[in-house]
């Protein structure tokens, strides 16, 4: 029997394999595994790579082979007991003779779950909870996804060390520097959809596509360490992923109107790099980075009836993130850098708009002088998006926060000052200094010669998060 030291330990590097899953399984979590041979010795490792692809527990049990009879699987995520795209986790582990499975968090997916039963019923020993807050932490999107029903939310901001994102006269390129705005796009490829308002729209006509410029692995390992020097060696923190819609055949980015999709293979949004395996080793959060030569070959085409749609699924080289503009007055041009056919767009409008934009739009009910932005993620989750980049403007990210609906903080500050001009938030129902929003940082990171600041919601004393207070 392993010692609790030893099972931490075996799960971390669970943990550790998991990250690398970032940006490319969903509408699946990312899952790790560690399978020891019966002298407690290492005998496979795996990762979940994309849906539709072998889960984490069936890579490392092939690894394992024999070896696996009478050993222990270490698997951040509760074997599943189902037949979705692929066969049952906790059937394999039975067949292959594992004598004790250790699992960090339970599967919310009513549909999956089971497998910790299944595995004791059959007298396997399972121990569950080791290591279950890092566990959470590298799958947030999918559990916050497969918990609450809707998307889970990065708000992303670039703003002076004095939080000022544009100048009086509302210019701002660029406050942050070029490493900064490939770091972006790092992340923007990573995300199932990035959000922005109208405001934003109508200011900057963004694009709003992922356009990462091709890193080495050198350059991310490079990274990886930095950041892991300035957070004193959190390993598996902040983490982008992916979930199966729970019907279990949910696709993501498809039209609104659910009559097609979006093929963005060759789109000149497409993400060229990714068809040889993403070289940034994931996502570009830092726990990703490392390379993912698992990922050189591919996945099979078509694999398991998952749509090669865009922002749909996780094949390498066959998903741009869906944009999507909050819109509640239906005024975005039709000339619209969004609407172009680099990826698929969104436009969420009020449902009482009248508009004759020829666009996928999406009704929502209003709140709070915008749209109900729950609506917006719930919607969204029911088309298979996990993650989403929220990215402008100031009123937007305003209303995302005051709603309770920030999960995450990506802040990129420039030592530089305004003094005046744009603020990088707008009203967030802080009437009064005890209402403020209060955050716990994850990371601290210079990129280039700015910071990236990653941050959370505090918990407070009962355990809900201090940003959701209100609601
Ligand atoms: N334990 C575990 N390991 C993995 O590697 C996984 N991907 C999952 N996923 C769970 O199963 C559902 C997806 O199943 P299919 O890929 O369609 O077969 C997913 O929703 C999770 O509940 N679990």
């Amino acid at each position: 029997m392993e010692t609790p030291a030893q099972d931490a330990a075996h799960m971390a590097r669970a943990v550790e394999l998991a990250a690398h899953g970032h940006g490319t399984t969903s509408p699946n979590p990312v899952v790790g595994c560690v399978v020891l041979d019966a002298a407690g010795r290492v005998a496979g490792e795996g990762f979940h790579a994309y849906a539709g692809g072998p889960h984490a527990e069936v890579v490392a049990l092939a690894q394992a082979g024999e070896r696996a009879r009478g050993g222990t699987a270490y698997v951040t995520l509760e074997p599943c007991d189902h037949t979705g795209r692929t066969g049952p986790c906790s059937r394999a582990l039975l067949e292959a003779g594992v004598a004790r499975v250790v699992i960090a968090v339970s599967d919310p997916n009513p549909k999956a779950a089971g497998g910790a039963a299944r595995l004791r019923g059959q007298g396997v020993a399972v121990t569950a909870g080791v290591l279950a807050e890092a566990a959470e932490r590298v799958n947030e999107e999918w559990l916050t996804y497969a918990r609450l029903g809707r998307a889970h939310v990065t708000w992303k901001f670039a703003a002076t060390l004095d939080g000022r994102s544009a100048a009086e006269d509302g210019t701002s390129k660029w406050i942050t520097s070029p490493e900064a705005r490939a770091d972006v796009h790092r992340l923007r490829a990573a995300s199932d959809a990035i959000v922005a308002g109208i405001g934003t729209v109508l200011a900057d006509d963004p694009h709003l596509t992922a356009r990462p410029a091709a890193v080495t692995r050198a350059d991310a390992a490079g990274s990886a360490v930095a950041v892991r020097e300035v957070t004193q060696g959190r390993s598996g923190t902040a983490g982008q992923a992916g979930a199966e819609a729970l019907d279990g055949r949910g696709g993501r980015g498809g039209r609104a109107d659910g009559t097609g999709r979006f093929d963005g293979r060759d789109g000149a949004a497409g993400r060229p790099e990714n068809a040889a395996g993403r070289p940034d080793g994931g996502a570009g959060w830092p726990a990703s980075a490392g390379g993912r030569p698992e990922m050189a070959a591919g996945r099979p085409e078509g694999a398991a009836g998952w749509p090669a749609s865009a922002g749909g699924g996780a094949e390498p080289g066959g998903r741009v993130p869906l944009r999507v503009v909050v819109d509640a007055g239906a005024r975005t041009p039709q000339s619209a850098r969004v609407l172009d056919d680099q990826a698929p767009t969104l436009i969420a409008v009020a449902d009482d708009s009248d508009t004759t934009l020829k666009a996928d739009l999406l009704r929502l009910p209003r709140r709070d002088g915008g749209l109900d932005l729950e609506a917006l993620l719930r919607e969204l989750a029911a088309r298979g998006v996990v993650s989403v980049f929220l990215e402008g403007g100031p009123t937007l990210a305003g209303s995302f926060v005051r709603q309770g609906l920030a999960d995450r903080v990506v802040a990129y500050l420039a030592p530089a000052l305004l003094g005046s001009g744009r603020a990088a938030l707008g009203a967030a129902g802080v009437g009064t200094i005890g209402e403020l929003h209060r955050l716990t940082f994850d990371e601290i990171s210079p990129i280039g010669p700015d910071v990236r600041l990653i941050a959370r919601p505090a918990r407070n004393e009962a355990g809900s998060s201090d940003v959701h207070r209100n609601h």
